[in-house]
């Protein structure tokens, strides 16, 4: 009995004792011993990145409280595209070709002629019938063709190349390579150069402007526009257009205003603004029509307020023909015409008229217009203009 009394007594004495070494372990552990070490963490897997939502908050508002409302998306507005004109170098070239389409029977027909095996009279009245139909004007024509006569005798036996070198030399040097076709439109004395566009009805003085707006940028100079035509509402919504398209600025006044007042406060403005060139428009006005013809000679005295006008260009439709000279005939009477501007010579066959012009009005053509597209305005070469009307195919013999 005493024997199971002490053995019951070790036992709960070594029950006692496991317990108490179970506790001290765990509370030991808690107690901050060096845990064994853990298994390496793998990296996590990249995150996608997150799309932008229209509502996210742009990087520089990080610091700006959050506003109750979102954002209203901002308002995109559309940039102004200034457009940036074609050099001028070279145009007449490149509008070669439209050149020689509208002038195919009057060139290659005159080559066509010369080079017929007997040059008899007949054959001459053919080439000064051609002349005087491309518009080229009696005068010019007999001198032309009195030169011909001449120098194709001494010439003897003609070879193609040596008939069109002389057809060539002889209309270049009626169309007098030494006038001075440039324009005066750069600043003189700190003030702007000032043109004048003249001209009919519909002979494209507008259209003129614009394109002379982007041949005097695309040469590097500044321009300003002034909308003397107060006529016609849509002459200045049109110039208004033009100018946009190339950042120039533009200054009019409301329809049926004094066109002398829009043009004074144009120079006014270009001063101001310190263009090179201001150039202005002016209504459409027939030759016969005395009240229109004193206007605009009221509109160069007005502007010449600020200083003499420095070009005064007349527009005149090349498809016009002779009836067109005796008009321009009265502008120059009126206005001190330096230049003239020959347009759609695109849509004529009868390319002479550039002579008969200077040959009429004693007046360079400074520039000619090809068609209706922004950069179809060439400054005139009598050379590239003939050569484009003369064409670079060899000549078969006869016609
Ligand atoms: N094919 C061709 N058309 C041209 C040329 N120049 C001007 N035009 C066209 O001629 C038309 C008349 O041009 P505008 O510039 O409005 O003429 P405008 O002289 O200002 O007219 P008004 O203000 O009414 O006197 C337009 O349709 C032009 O596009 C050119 O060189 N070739």
């Amino acid at each position: 009995m005493d024997n199971l009394v002490v053995m019951l007594i070790v036992a709960g004495v070594l029950v006692l004792l496991a317990v108490g070494l179970t506790i001290g372990l765990v509370v030991s552990r808690r107690g901050g011993r060096a845990a064994p070490p853990l298994p390496p963490i793998p990296p996590a897997p990249p995150v996608p990145p997150v799309p932008p939502t229209p509502t996210a908050v742009p990087p520089t508002d990080v610091l700006t409280p959050p506003a109750e409302a979102p954002p209203a998306p901002a308002e995109v507005e559309t940039p102004v595209v200034v457009e940036r004109p074609e050099p001028t170098a070279g145009r007449l070239v490149r509008l070669r070709a439209r050149l020689s389409r509208s002038q195919n029977v009057f060139g290659k027909g005159l080559l066509s002629l010369l080079s017929r095996d007997h040059l008899d009279e007949e054959v001459w009245e053919e080439i000064e019938d051609s002349l005087i139909g491309a518009d080229v004007g009696v005068e010019a024509t007999r001198e032309i063709v009195d030169r011909l006569r001449e120098r194709t005798a001494v010439l003897g036996t003609r070879s193609a190349t040596e008939l069109r070198a002389l057809l060539a030399d002889e209309l270049v040097g009626v169309l007098d390579p030494t006038l001075d076709r440039s324009l005066r439109a750069t600043r003189d004395g700190g003030t702007p150069a000032v043109l004048l566009v003249v001209g009919v009805n519909g002979a494209g003085k507008t259209t003129t402007c614009g394109k002379v707006a982007r041949v005097l940028i695309a040469d590097g100079r500044t321009v300003l526009l002034g909308a003397a035509d107060t006529f016609r509402a849509a002459a200045a919504e049109q110039l208004t257009t033009w100018a946009g398209r190339v950042g120039a600025e533009v200054v009019r006044g409301p329809e049926g205003a004094d066109p002398a007042s829009v043009a004074f406060d144009a120079v006014q403005r270009g001063i101001e603004a310190s263009v090179d060139t201001v150039l202005v428009d002016t209504a459409g006005r027939l030759q016969n029509k005395v009240g229109l013809m004193d206007e605009l000679g009221k509109i160069k005295r007005v502007v010449s307020r600020h200083g003499a006008v420095d070009e005064t260009l007349l527009v005149l439709d090349a498809t016009t023909g002779q009836n067109g000279l005796e008009q321009a005939r009265v502008f120059t009477e009126v206005v001190d015409v330096t230049g003239v501007v020959l347009t759609k010579l695109d849509g004529t066959a009868k390319g002479g008229i550039v002579i008969a012009v200077q040959r009429k009005l004693g007046i360079p053509v400074k520039l000619v217009g090809l068609g209706e597209g922004p950069d179809d305005l060439a400054p005139f070469d009598p050379a590239q203009f003939v050569d484009a009307l003369l064409g670079t195919e060899p000549l078969g013999v006869d016609a």
